[in-house]
């Protein structure tokens, strides 16, 4: 059976899109997500999503999100602003839309090439000095340090991922964290489920916004993150300690290439 996809990429973090209303791919085929997602043997890319019927009355679309280890798994901002391109391509929606995800509901716009998602609210963050800890769909370990450029991402994100603290709490993805100039942060981000680096994560970026807004290291309500794969931005507003609402993650979206691919 030969599968149509579409290539997607929200600076550099890249996915596989199925528009599945069809259901024409089983969601527990992990072994097929994953050779889809193989770099040397598949399509390559950090996940794939699946662009379901709603299951919501009144939503657009469902967003299924599998890690490139083709598991399913938490939520995925980037692919998030990535499907809702991919369904603005398919003509489900125009320039604004509202979908479901693993951990709730989302709004989007579109305007620009630039693909705007609500995130759910944050009212819990983990501070432990210059390392801190928070949900944001995914769950995401920030530390706070120096020469970020020049950090051994895979193998110091790893540690901490694989370490007591995490491995039998289902993990955790890891971001290093450098203040640039006012309100901007330099990450690098490894993410749990590709189990490697990747040039860009949305919930991630999400995290790191908010936790310096938390720990004072920035007074914005918008933040920008300079990624390997380009700049995104987070814009949120400050309710009582540690609960943040109204968080928007924005940036480019991009439809790289389409084919067929044999299963
Ligand atoms: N790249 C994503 C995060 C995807 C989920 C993550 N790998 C996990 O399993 O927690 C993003 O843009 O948010």
């Amino acid at each position: 059976m030969k599968i149509q996809f579409y290539k997607y990429q929200g600076t550099g973090n890249d996915f596989v899109m199925i528009d599945n209303r069809q259901k024409i791919l089983f969601k527990k085929d992990t072994k097929l997500i994953k050779r889809l997602c193989d770099r040397k043997f598949g399509i390559g890319a950090d996940g794939l999503i699946l662009l379901e019927n709603p299951d919501v009355k009144g939503d657009d679309f469902k967003m299924v999100y599998f890690n490139s280890d083709g598991n399913e798994s938490s939520m995925c901002g980037n692919g998030g602003r990535c499907l809702v391109a991919f369904a603005r391509f398919l003509g489900v929606i125009e320039n604004e839309a509202v979908f479901t995800a693993i951990d709730g509901p989302h709004k989007a716009t579109v305007k620009d090439g630039e693909v705007s998602l609500q995130m759910q609210n944050v009212n819990e963050i983990r501070k432990f000095g210059n390392v801190s800890f928070l949900d944001t769909g995914s769950p995401h370990h920030i530390v706070f340090t120096k020469n970020v450029k020049d950090l051994k991402v895979k193998e110091e994100g790893a540690a901490i991922r694989y370490s007591d603290v995490y491995v039998t709490n289902g993990g955790t993805n890891v971001n290093f964290v450098e203040a640039q100039e006012k309100d901007t942060f330099l990450v690098r981000t490894y993410e749990r489920g590709v189990e490697d680096e990747t040039l860009s994560c949305g919930t991630g970026v999400t995290a790191v916004a908010i936790a310096a807004n938390a720990t004072g290291r920035t007074t914005g309500s918008t933040v920008k993150l300079i990624v390997s794969g380009g700049e995104l931005s987070v814009s949120f507003e400050k309710g009582g300690d540690d609960n943040y609402e109204n968080i928007w993650l924005t940036g480019p979206a991009e439809q790289v290439f389409k084919g067929q691919i044999e299963c």
